[in-house]
């Protein structure tokens, strides 16, 4: 049996991350982890009041993550987290190296629509230009998958388990 993978759902704030990320875990049967739970209060309160995050702030938020990841290796798990910046996930997959990314992906219409019916969240749609501004897209060299959001949360996940499986069948079996 293949050892079970971390998974690192990635993408803009409204793309489906808190969504798609528990029925992705429930699907592959390993926990989830909601990437916003590891934020610093001080991360939360900038963002609710509408300044982007800078690459200082995100730092122990990735690594808190990336810790959270680090543990569940060869247990398997799913977490959230925008990781948009192949930076940033070059230091999750330091901390995690076995992690594998998948980023939902969307036009932005849909995603600025999905995101202006949203209530009780601390994310304000304003911020959406700078995530789409800092997002670096997923890259060739980077392990993981891209998946669109268009359609049901339900479709979404299928979407990803299926090319979560073609990326693992398309890696070379580990030669230990
Ligand atoms: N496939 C979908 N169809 C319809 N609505 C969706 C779908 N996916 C997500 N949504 C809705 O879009 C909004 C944003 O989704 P969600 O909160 O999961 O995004 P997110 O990437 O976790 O955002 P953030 O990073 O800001 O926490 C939510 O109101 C959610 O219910
Ligand atoms: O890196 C960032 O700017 C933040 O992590 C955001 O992406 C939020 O965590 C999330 O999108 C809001 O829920």
């Amino acid at each position: 049996m293949s050892t079970p993978q971390v998974v690192v759902v990635m993408g803009v704030s409204g793309t489906g991350k808190t969504t798609i990320g528990p029925l992705l875990a429930a699907r592959l049967g390993v926990p989830y982890a909601e990437g916003d739970d590891f934020h610093p209060p001080a991360n939360i309160a900038k963002m609710s009041a509408g300044t982007p995050l800078t690459d200082e702030d995100r730092r122990p938020w990735l690594d808190a993550i990336g810790a959270w990841a680090h543990r569940r290796a060869g247990l398997g798990g799913v977490v959230s987290s925008s990781a948009l910046k192949r930076s940033y996930r070059d230091r999750l997959r330091a901390a995690a190296p076995g992690v594998v990314f998948v980023h939902l992906t969307g036009a932005r219409e849909l995603i600025e629509s999905r995101m202006s019916h949203r209530t009780g969240h601390f994310m304000p749609a304003a911020l959406l230009d700078s995530q789409f501004a800092t997002l670096q897209p997923l890259q060739p060299d980077e392990p993981g998958v891209a998946v669109e959001v268009s359609g049901s949360p339900a479709q979404i996940t299928e979407r990803a388990v299926t090319a979560l499986h073609g990326y693992a069948g398309s890696r070379p079996a580990p030669s230990a």
